[in-house]
């Protein structure tokens, strides 16, 4: 891997906005214009029929499709969406290019694969579907859980009063967040979404409903017909295949849509999991538990316990968050799915256990159940 100082003239540096079969489409930067202006000029020289194609240059935005060196398969360099890529030997007229190497990432999420994520831009409604708290919870501690900052936006303000929308922005930020409360129908804070996506690679998730689609089609107009295509109310194609795509927003920045996220299924390992509660941090920042390793559940002289509203939400995913370390341990182990049996003179032996506890119980909520069966049918 090189990184951008050792750009060389020749080389053009860009983005790769999606994966299609072997290929890959690069956005590429906007420095590189004059590149492809010069570029453009000497096909125009050398080619009659170049005015009747169009070419890379005058595409908006600025595309390649392109293909990786075999150098990069050779030593098992993956291209992800997300990647800041080099690319050389640009065909302007055909819009191709090959990808000969990839810069150092920033991040990688995983499930989807997306490198060079900024920020997660959780989206619920205030209503209709209701603000569940519970919900609204896993889904911020599940963004917290990926190191990236998480930004909260509620939609359909249009929907309720400034007095209820006061009532949960206090409430919010007591849970540590500052939410931007936007109309996508009524255009309401739509400039300050705009000013968060600004310069960044960003992704969205959120529940079923809130408007997630409705904000693309509003910030992204030539993505309408792309959303339609591929997702739509009635195809809801996007959800069958972990494909993911990286949209330009006009007015500056990257957005994923990608489903695969949208499941607040949380995976972090029981220790990790207070540091994904703003709240409790800001705890564990005027002081320290007794114990190093305190679960803050019911050990004694825990500053993380107390009075505070999502306490019991902490203790919940705290129990999930066992319960899955136990199963991981043991599909880790193989053992332990065997029984050690003690036989006739004292012979051990192990012998395959009854069938396992399934690891996780049923969800309590069924708004969130209903999620997890979504997400399910998504994944066949
Ligand atoms: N009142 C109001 N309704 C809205 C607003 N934005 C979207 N809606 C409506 O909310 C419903 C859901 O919007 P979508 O954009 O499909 O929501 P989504 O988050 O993409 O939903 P999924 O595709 O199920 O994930 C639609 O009926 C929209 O018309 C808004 O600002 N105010
Ligand atoms: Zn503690």
């Amino acid at each position: 891997m090189s990184d951008e100082a050792s750009i060389k003239s020749g080389q053009l540096l860009g983005t790769v906005l999606a994966v299609q079969a072997n290929f890959y489409r690069v956005q590429l930067d906007e420095e590189d214009k004059e590149t492809r202006r010069q570029g453009d000029e000497e096909i125009e020289t050398f080619s009659d029929s170049a005015s009747s194609a169009p070419s890379a240059s005058s595409c908006n935005p600025p595309l390649l499709l392109c293909t990786r060196r075999t150098r990069l398969k050779k030593i098992g360099q993956q291209v992800i969406v997300g990647d800041r890529v080099i690319v050389e030997e640009p065909d302007w007229a055909g819009g191709r290019g090959a990808i000969t190497n990839v810069l150092p990432r920033n991040s990688q999420l995983d499930r989807p694969a997306i490198a060079n994520v900024n920020q997660i831009l959780l989206v619920f409604a205030v209503t209709d579907p209701p603000l569940e708290p519970y919900q609204l919870s896993r889904f911020l501690v599940k963004g917290e859980s990926t190191g990236l900052d998480v930004v909260l936006c509620l939609n359909k303000s249009d929907l309720i009063t400034s007095q209820e929308q006061a009532e949960i922005k206090e409430r919010l930020n007591s849970w540590g967040y500052q939410p931007t409360f936007i109309s996508v129908y009524k255009g309401i804070n739509m400039d300050a979404v705009e000013d968060i996506l600004a310069g960044k690679i960003t992704v969205l998730a959120g529940a079923s409903g809130v408007g997630k689609s409705s904000l693309i089609n509003n910030l992204i107009p030539s993505a309408n017909l792309r959303v339609a295509e591929v997702s739509g109310k009635l195809a809801r194609g996007r959800h069958t295949t972990r494909h993911v795509e990286l949209f330009e927003i006009p007015g500056g920045g990257l957005l994923a849509d990608t489903p695969g996220f949208n499941q607040p299924d949380l995976d972090c390992t029981p220790e990790e999991l207070v540091s994904y509660f703003p709240e409790a941090r800001k705890r564990l920042e005027t002081g320290s538990c007794r114990f190093s390793n305190c679960l803050h559940k019911d050990e004694p002289d825990c500053i993380v316990r107390g009075d505070w509203e999502r306490y019991q939400d902490y203790l919940d995913f705290l129990e999930e968050a066992i319960e899955r370390q136990a199963w991981l341990k043991q599909q880790a182990d193989p053992e332990s799915n065997l029984k050690l049996k003690t036989k006739g003179k004292g012979r051990k032996q192990y012998e395959p256990r009854l069938e396992s506890k399934k690891y996780r119980r049923i969800s309590r909520k069924k708004q969130q159940q209903n999620l997890q069966e979504l997400y399910q049918e998504s994944e066949e």
